[in-house]
């Protein structure tokens, strides 16, 4: 059956991952539909990185399935996600530091680039065509997040904020239909993330988002729908409304929040 702009682009079906005798995750269930931007949140130590890690093919579930446009996707890896058209952010941001910031942004587009090593070697021209138009492409994404002025320095040059919207730009430059952000506002002043949650709205028309985050003002503000996982299980699923008034959530932050004034 051909899929439809409501079908999930992402499904994650049951999906448990173990640490020798740690379950970091037990049976989570979570889809990204199109135009969606699902909040995964959770105390510290819930799972929320490890099921990062199962999205972007670091970790491999011992159960479950994470599949991509109603296809399973088997042994996936991190190299692989551009080809999906899955783009990420994470916390490290891992921006190349020898590297200028527009040519950072160009790696983001190599998806789209026509021609290959061998083309490189033997057809100058035409190489020098895709260089060209992948550049501009790099810039306009720069402009987008306001800091194209920044295209020639290096990353390291760039206060926090600055680089973040570097990474975002790179995360975009390739056309992604599904963004996968780790801790985006983890570091950024209130003025920034304000201007982030804008941002990941204006997402919205161009693509599916999962936002992992701590920044529950953003959550709130941003999600059209949040998951909760706490001890790896997912306790939580729903609007912002639904999981603002749910005690479950409210008991799993309260007891985290307990352990951590108890110095655990
Ligand atoms: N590689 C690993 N080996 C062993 N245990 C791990 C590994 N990675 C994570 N864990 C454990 O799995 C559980 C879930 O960790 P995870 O980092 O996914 O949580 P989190 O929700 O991202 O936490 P935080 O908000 O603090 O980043 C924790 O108990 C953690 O100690």
């Amino acid at each position: 059956m051909p899929s439809t702009a409501l079908d999930p682009l992402l499904a994650v079906d049951g999906v448990t991952v173990r640490f020798g005798g740690l379950v970091a995750l037990s049976d989570v269930r979570l889809s990204i539909s199109p135009g969606t931007v699902v909040g995964l949140i959770g105390p510290n130590g819930a799972g929320k990185t490890t099921l990062f890690n199962v999205l972007s093919g670091i970790v491999s579930p011992n159960e479950g399935t994470v599949s991509w446009k109603g296809s399973p996707l088997r042994g996936h890896r991190p190299h692989h996600l551009a080809n999906l058209r899955i783009a990420r952010t994470l916390q490290g941001l891992n921006l190349f530091a020898n590297m200028p910031v527009l040519d950072n942004v160009i790696v983001g587009a190599d998806r789209l680039s026509k021609v290959g090593m061998a083309s490189m070697l033997t057809g100058l021209g035409r190489f020098q065509r895709d260089e060209r138009r992948l550049r501009q492409r790099a810039m306009k994404a720069l402009e987008e997040f306001g800091v194209a002025e920044f295209a020639h320095a290096l990353p390291g040059m760039l206060p926090l904020g600055a680089q973040k919207r570097v990474a975002l730009a790179r995360a975009l430059v390739a056309d992604p239909e599904l963004l996968l952000l780790d801790e985006p506002a983890s570091g950024l002043s209130a003025e920034e993330v304000r201007e982030l949650g804008e941002h990941i709205r204006s997402f919205r028309e161009r693509m599916g988002v999962l936002l992992v985050e701590h920044h529950m003002d953003l959550v709130m503000e941003v999600c059209d729908h949040i998951v909760v996982l706490n001890f790896g299980e997912v306790i939580a699923s729903g609007t912002p409304d639904e999981i603002r008034a749910d005690p479950a959530v409210t008991e799993a932050y309260l007891g985290a929040s307990a352990e951590g004034d108890n110095g655990e």
